[in-house]
């Protein structure tokens, strides 16, 4: 005897065995007779009969039966006749009926007359002559003898429980009548049977022992001894459970969380600020020109409720307008164009987190490592690279001494800490100088991507906020990084609550340099 043999015997549950026992008995047991001989369910005879199956040691068919009835149209018809066969009767005794008076003489309504003229003329039993229906001599020959549809009718209200085969003479019959709309109903059996395989046979020449096994050990068990003389069963390690999928964090909340994990262990504060703001915050303060493009209605959502935002003090605002009329005190030429306080005042959804910066460095005083996560708003067309509402991650440093460098240093340790390698290559922004974009390594495409902004910011924009120390800020796209990380073509995967992907995407925090 092999051991493989061996192993599959000791493995079989007590319901295998029953199972196999019996179909060697009679091979043709239906899993409800098999269910009744052994004192199975019908449930533990289909699951065992399963288990067999996939350990190729029974082989199990599956067969599914129509089984035809009449509907209650049906049964009318079987009962008082097809709508045509009432018509004939009468046109077999008044050998021509009048079109008008059809559904009146042979009491039926209009819609059957209607189909019942169909059928007449199908079957050649009637012809229409200038409004008149006459009886052909099929018609005649028809008058008294049941046609292979009206037989069948018949077969199926006298078989009311159902009907699985039509015998030949039949067959005809019945398939005019399933050419017929609500005359027939059909109900699907399904029906199994079981072949034992030769792996079965072997099994069943070596032989094997039926006896309840003990799936758990009870107090009992222990208490009387039992457990000495119990048969265990065996547990399978090996069977395949079903999956479960835990409750999880959207894998977008996931890498925001990683993100201010990271600032707030590099010993940054958190500020978040508002979705609505003024164009002075989302603009002015950043020394972006009021004829700048990006305020452009087509780039920026303006919004009419509330139309516009409270200005912050006097001083502020002031020294904001000399700045950008003619640069003040800060060494620059400003813009040259008359500043206007209505154009600052136009509340707007922000369309990037860069206000938050200037506004935190109004209301605080350096040191300052503030960072702020939160949706930023532009008007760009749906497609797989852009949505109109997207997050942003923003980081500001200020301080005695603060540099480029710093700036360098500090993006490169946050890319590092998500796992990218990052590199830097000169922009323009004009709230910054210098200012730089950087890009990090796609390892598999073998590619730059740029992923955020960054700078130094200018003295026109510090000095009106009242700031004599160096500032530095960088601001960029999470949901980049997203696609990045989970290895998404499409953005707006990450909004579709796609429920497969959102199962399956692994969320894998990790460093990987
Ligand atoms: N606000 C810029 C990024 C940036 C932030 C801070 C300084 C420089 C650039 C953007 O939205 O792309």
């Amino acid at each position: 005897m092999s051991e493989d043999i061996k192993k599959t015997i000791s493995e079989l549950h007590i319901y295998e065995k029953k199972l196999l026992k019996e179909l060697e008995a009679n091979p043709e047991a239906t899993p409800s007779q098999i269910a009744e001989s052994t004192g199975m369910d019908i449930k533990s005879v289909m699951s065992a009969a399963g288990s067999l199956a996939s350990k190729d040691i029974i082989e199990m068919h599956k067969d599914v039966q129509k089984i035809y009835s009449l509907t209650s149209d049906g049964l009318e018809y079987a009962e008082h006749g097809l709508p045509e066969r009432r018509i004939l009767e009468v046109l077999a005794e008044k050998k021509e009926i009048s079109m008008k008076d059809l559904s009146k003489e042979a009491g039926i309504d209009k819609k059957e007359a209607g189909i019942a003229l169909g059928w007449l003329r199908q079957k050649n039993w009637a012809q229409i002559d200038q409004g008149v229906l006459n009886i052909t001599e099929l018609g005649k020959e028809f008058a008294d003898k049941a046609g292979v549809d009206e037989k069948v009718l018949d077969y199926l209200k006298a078989n009311a429980d159902g009907v699985k085969l039509f015998t030949d003479d039949l067959l005809d019959g019945f398939k005019k009548l399933t050419g017929r709309k609500n005359i027939l109903n059909v109900k699907k059996e399904t029906s199994h049977s079981f072949k034992i395989l030769p792996k079965g046979e072997e099994i069943l020449k070596i032989g094997f022992t039926i006896k309840e096994q003990a799936t758990q050990l009870t107090h009992e068990h222990l208490k009387d001894g039992e457990w000495k003389s119990l048969e265990y069963r065996p547990y399978d390690i090996n069977a395949e459970a079903p999956l479960v999928f835990a409750g999880k964090k959207h894998p977008l909340r996931e890498i925001i969380d990683e993100i201010r994990e990271i600032f707030l262990n590099m010993g940054f504060v958190e500020d978040n600020g508002e979705y609505v703001e003024s164009a002075f915050w989302n603009f002015d303060s950043l020394f972006q020109p009021q004829d700048h493009a990006a305020r452009e209605m087509q780039d920026t959502f303006y919004l009419k409720n509330p139309l516009t935002c409270d200005l912050p003090d006097d001083a502020l605002v002031k020294l904001t307008a000399e700045t950008h009329e003619t640069g003040a005190d800060t060494g620059s030429i400003g813009w040259q164009y008359d500043w206007s306080e209505d154009i600052a005042r136009q509340s707007v959804l922000r369309t990037h987190t860069t206000g938050i910066s200037t506004k935190h460095l109004f209301e605080h005083e350096p040191p300052i490592k503030m960072f702020s996560v939160g949706r930023v708003f532009r008007r760009e067309t749906f497609d797989y690279k852009h949505l109109p509402e997207f997050h942003q991650v923003e980081g500001l440093v200020c301080g005695e001494g603060i540099s480029y460098q710093n700036l360098l240093g500090t993006l490169k340790e946050f890319y590092k800490k998500l796992g990218f390698e990052v590199r830097f290559r000169p922009a323009y922004f004009p709230y910054t100088y210098l200012s730089t974009e950087s890009e990090i390594y796609l390892e598999e495409k073998g590619s730059w991507i740029e992923l955020g902004g960054a700078g130094m910011f200018r003295p026109e924009v510090l000095k009106p906020l009242g700031i004599n120390q160096p500032a530095l800020a960088f601001g960029m796209g999470i949901e980049r990084l997203a696609m990045i990380r989970y290895d998404v073509e499409d953005i707006r995967m990450l909004y579709k609550s796609d429920i497969k992907w959102l199962r399956e995407v692994p969320i894998d925090r990790g460093v990987r340099l």
